[in-house]
């Protein structure tokens, strides 16, 4: 009989335009388009990884960084086994607004154990280096006020580190060890609420 691999939960949190889409098409499918439009909701793509001897199956979980969709998006944290929070280093922005998304996470994600949940820190557009305006030490200093983040800059664009950032979090999220996948009920009516949203806006 064939033996079925695991499947992890993976959530790219972060503010708008900073490249989560990107980033998972660049992990998923080696692929850029710099015509990317924002996500409404969630989008979800698979991949199949290796961490050592074990293959498991990684699914990613690209949310909408946009405040209009937050609704939209808190439904789906429940069950994610790692937390990668997204940010862009030419956005200072973004980057004040981690703990925003943190903090959302957890509020939504019924974590057991928070000091130990894994989360991922990436500071994206790597490959605008002359438009930077957040500093590695900055994003380090907040890595370790948080219990010692993994921090990667990566280029969903060149795909710099987005392997290794993805590798890192399979790694850190067998080393945790997985949680209950979420009852199909938790789920929102997605059809419905984008109708809501787009009958008000
Ligand atoms: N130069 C550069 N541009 C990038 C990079 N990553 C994303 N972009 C561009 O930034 C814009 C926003 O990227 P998205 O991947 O759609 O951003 P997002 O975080 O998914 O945005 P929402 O869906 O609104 O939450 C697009 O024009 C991308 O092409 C990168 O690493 N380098």
């Amino acid at each position: 009989m064939a033996s079925s691999t695991r499947m992890v939960k993976v959530i790219l949190l972060g503010d708008g335009s900073v490249g989560k889409s990107s980033l998972m098409q660049q992990f998923v499918r080696n692929e850029f388009n710099s015509e990317s439009f924002h996500t409404i909701g969630v989008e979800v793509l698979n991949k199949d990884v290796r961490v050592g001897s074990e293959a498991i199956t990684m699914q990613i979980w690209d949310t909408a960084g946009q405040e209009r969709f937050r609704s939209l998006r808190t439904p789906f944290y429940r069950g994610a086994d790692c937390c990668m929070l997204t940010f862009d280093l030419t956005d200072p922005n973004s980057f004040n607004n981690i703990n925003m998304w943190r903090d959302e996470f957890l509020k939504h994600a019924s974590v057991d154990d928070v000091a130990a949940f894994p989360f991922l820190l990436l500071g994206n557009k790597a490959d605008l280096a002359e438009q930077r305006q957040v500093t590695a030490e900055a994003a380090r200093a907040w890595c370790r006020e948080n219990g010692n983040v993994p921090y990667y800059e990566t280029s969903a664009k060149t795909g710099s580190n987005v392997e290794d950032a993805f590798q890192q979090a399979a790694r850190m999220l067998l080393q945790h060890g997985t949680q209950a996948a979420p009852d199909f009920d938790d789920t929102v009516d997605l059809k419905k609420q984008r109708r809501e949203s787009s009958s008000c806006c």
